[in-house]
């Protein structure tokens, strides 16, 4: 049986090689492939089969206790894996499969794997070089469009990113003052989904200038934690959770808490894909928006412009969002949360399928956001991200009566 693995990098041209795989035209290496059944296992796959539940009213994946768009990101891995499997395709494409995974899931998910590799072929497209599996056989990279072969994976350490240090972080246009600490306060906070309990009384509280990371196992409830700060999970309502000196549910809209967080997760990027110079794109950080609908006054292009010129993308400003790599697009998605410099700006697993140099870079940015502001930083990952410096680690670990809340 053959298996690949494909190292991907910021440039890989991945959707376009998806295409044309599953349109039968691949890398002459594949052609093994040409009228095989395949499946792809992606984030992408997940997506449709969500929306295909929603629109249709059914349950493909959905059990009769859970939907699919309730579960954890690592339940849903498994969800969709046992869903493919059922399918008896010849193979599987892997769209960076970890991104996500807490390292006992990964190891779990990599068992399920081998123990089908006597029978199914698996492609691994890969960002991070950790990323592999022991049964691989064949080993390739995609450079934009173009596919090569290559010996093995060489793992070269990432030197230190020295990116960003000639240029401050940009000033607000708006001050967002009056704020007194702490910014957020959770006391106690409990959640149950039925019998089910998620958080078991959780302690946290933020004040400015933190930097925290958010850690847990898949399905510890850190998107749950987020979602009463950030949402309108109605679980939050009746605990004692304050934010901005608010008691939540006492009258400000979930629109009055978003004005005062910056927020950026990867699912967002799709929002984007319509023609939006990256210059546009930052000042609509500034007004909250997904495109623009009032001209850009003066100071915003002011303020933007060296933004750019922070990300060295100056020279791209009129560029479209779309047609930046990954790893510029998530730079920028995470400078547009940024820009307005909110009291609190929260980045929701920010690196997931980036290259280990782009995450190396959008971390650097990161830390200079800590050091150099006053914005409180919520850093949501299981991944120990390398170079990451947070002063402070919320790490949910689950018991049998909810997630306990341990901070390092
Ligand atoms: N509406 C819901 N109904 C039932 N269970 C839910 C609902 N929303 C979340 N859960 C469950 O709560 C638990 C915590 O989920 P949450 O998404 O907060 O975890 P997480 O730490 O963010 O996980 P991951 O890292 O996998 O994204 C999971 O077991 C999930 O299935």
């Amino acid at each position: 049986m053959n298996h690949w693995v494909i190292y991907l990098d910021n440039n890989s041209n991945k959707k376009g090689f998806l295409k044309n795989f599953q349109k039968g035209k691949m890398p002459i290496n594949f052609l093994e492939f040409e009228n095989k059944t395949g499946k792809l296992f992606s984030p992408f796959t997940l997506e449709k089969l969500i929306d295909e539940e929603d629109k249709h009213d059914k349950k493909i994946i959905s059990t009769a206790h859970q939907s699919l768009e309730s579960m954890s990101s690592g339940e849903q891995k498994r969800a969709l894996l046992h869903h493919l499997l059922s399918k008896n395709p010849d193979y599987i494409i892997l769209d960076n499969p970890f991104d996500n995974l807490d390292i006992t899931f990964q190891a779990q998910l990599k068992d399920i794997l081998k123990s089908h590799s006597s029978y199914i072929s698996f492609i691994l497209l890969a960002s991070r070089k950790a990323d592999t599996l022991s049964f691989i056989n064949n080993y390739g990279k995609l450079d934009k469009d173009e596919f090569s072969v290559i010996k093995n994976i060489e793992f070269n350490e990432n030197s230190s990113i020295e990116a960003f240090s000639q240029v401050s972080i940009p000033n607000a246009i708006t001050t967002y003052s009056g704020f007194q600490n702490p910014l957020i306060n959770f006391k106690n906070v409990n959640v149950a989904y039925g019998e089910i309990r998620i958080l078991n009384n959780i302690n946290w509280t933020i004040n400015k200038g933190d930097f925290w990371q958010l850690s847990g196992t898949n399905g510890s409830g850190k998107s749950t934690i987020l979602s009463m700060i950030f949402g309108d999970n109605p679980k939050a309502f009746g605990q004692d959770i304050y934010l901005f000196g608010n008691k939540k549910g006492s009258g400000e809209s979930v629109w009055d808490i978003k004005n005062k967080i910056g927020y950026y997760a990867p699912a967002m990027t799709n929002k984007f894909n319509g023609r939006h110079s990256i210059e546009n794109m930052l000042i609509s950080g500034l007004t909250d928006s997904v495109g623009l609908y009032t001209i850009p006054t003066e100071l915003q292009k002011r303020i933007v412009k060296q933004w750019l010129t922070l990300l060295d993308l100056h020279a791209l400003k009129n560029a479209y969002f779309n047609t930046l790599s990954t790893g510029k697009q998530r730079l920028v998605m995470t400078a547009r949360a940024m820009v307005k410099r909110p009291p609190i700006l929260i980045l929701d697993e920010p690196t997931a399928g980036m290259d280990d140099d782009s995450a190396a870079l959008l971390v650097a940015l990161v830390n200079k956001f800590s050091e150099e502001t006053d914005t409180a930083i919520i850093f949501v990952s299981h991944r120990k991200e390398k170079g990451l410096k947070p002063k402070r680690i919320l790490n949910l670990i689950p018991s049998e009566n909810g997630s306990l809340g341990k901070i390092i």
